[in-house]
């Protein structure tokens, strides 16, 4: 059976710095190597991509060896695309123009199909003739990715793009780079310091510290480790994927059915069946000891105690386990007088009320 994985296994050490990983990741999809700054994400994409090399680095894509003891494919030679935080358009060609420039370099290679169904993706199709200028920062990324994907490449590497763009452009281009995931046949990673954009657009997470990979793995599992300082942060939340269920056009809300359970939230301009990605923040989840009776609380989700983590003095962090099969992880974040009144175990089995849920979009 084909190998549908990346294996990347590089040692590298600079001065003040050192990276080392061994790297397993699935071969489809979006993987977000996700970090603070200077915890290596950037030397990895750049090794990955062979813009640096060391002599004992190893990486295989889907099969393919890029490098190991013997072989180094130098970078122009690796099938990937590579997007960059500021689109690097030619400013006096049109978009068009800059699109087909990137495919003169692969010559008969250059695929017409790939190049359509670039330009349809990233939906640019009406700013073809504009030169590069004429497009907003948001617009110039798209037209970006979309040259990256026009060389048909078997891996594409994102280094930030969002990071030089305004709130209002990275909500334009969000949409565009959520479909990725969906329709990309390709693996994509995705470099990224910003926990949103990791919880909206990833599969897979990296979580890179001090040029290691501290943990890796679906994104609501990372997310929801006590262990990391995901968790410990004031925005720490579950990432919870579901199904839109059924609308109540009456009370104007949206029922969706999650991994062994139900959520119901504000009603979503979304068609049923359709998958939606959502954030329950652990400041926003509470805890009882007893099934609530009479309550304002919509979502009331039975679970039980998986993790507890005292945070500071005040406050305690809870991980629980909720759906019928407790596979649904969820966050709460209590005071820790709460914690020692209700005299709450690790096992115990408790009750979820949840304030509020957000759409990832
Ligand atoms: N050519 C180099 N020579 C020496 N040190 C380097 C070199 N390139 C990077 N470094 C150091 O390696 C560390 C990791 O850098 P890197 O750019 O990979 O981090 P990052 O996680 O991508 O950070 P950011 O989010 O700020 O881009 C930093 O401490 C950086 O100063």
């Amino acid at each position: 059976m084909s190998d549908t994985h990346i294996h990347a296994r590089f040692q590298l050490t600079y001065a003040d710095f050192a990276l080392n990983v061994d790297l397993t990741l699935p071969g489809r999809g979006v993987t977000a190597l996700f970090g603070h700054s200077g915890s290596g994400k950037t030397t990895l994409l750049r090794l990955i991509a062979g813009l640096k090399t060391v002599p004992t680095g190893y990486l295989c894509v889907n099969g393919e060896v890029w490098q190991d003891g013997t072989t180094c494919v130098p970078t122009h030679k690796r099938p990937l695309g590579y997007v960059f935080q500021e689109a690097s358009l030619f400013p006096h060609l049109s978009a068009r123009g800059n699109l087909e420039y990137g495919m003169k370099r692969v010559g008969s290679a250059m695929d017409r199909a790939a190049l359509e169904q670039a330009v349809t993706l990233l939906g640019i199709g009406h700013l073809l003739e504009r030169r590069a200028h004429q497009l907003s920062g948001g617009e110039r990324q798209r037209v970006a990715i979309a040259r990256a994907l026009a060389l048909h490449p078997r891996l594409l590497l994102m280094d930030e793009p969002l990071a030089a763009l305004d709130l209002a452009r990275k909500q334009e281009i969000l949409p565009y780079l959520e479909r990725l995931h969906d329709e990309l046949e390709i693996p994509v990673l995705y470099v990224s310091h910003a926990p949103d954009e990791v919880a909206r657009l990833a599969d897979t997470v990296v979580m890179m510290e001090q040029g290691e990979a501290r943990a890796v793995g679906p994104v609501a599992e990372v997310f929801s480790r006590l262990d990391l300082t995901l968790a410990q942060d004031q925005e720490a939340s579950a990432i919870i994927e579901g199904v839109v269920l059924s609308h109540d056009d009456d009370y104007a809300l949206t029922r969706l059915t999650i991994p062994g359970g139900r959520l119901t939230v504000s009603r979503l301009a979304r068609a049923l069946d359709e998958r939606v990605r959502v954030r329950i923040h652990a400041r926003d989840v509470s805890i009882a000891r007893d099934e609530p009776g009479t309550s304002s609380i919509v979502n009331i989700l039975p679970a039980r105690i998986v993790e507890l983590r005292e945070l500071d003095p005040a406050q305690v962090l809870v991980k629980l386990a909720t759906g019928s099969g407790e596979q649904t992880p969820l966050l709460a974040r209590i005071t820790r007088y709460s914690c020692d009144r209700l005299h709450l175990q690790v096992g115990q089995p408790v009750f979820a009320q949840v304030k509020a849920v957000a759409l990832m979009d």
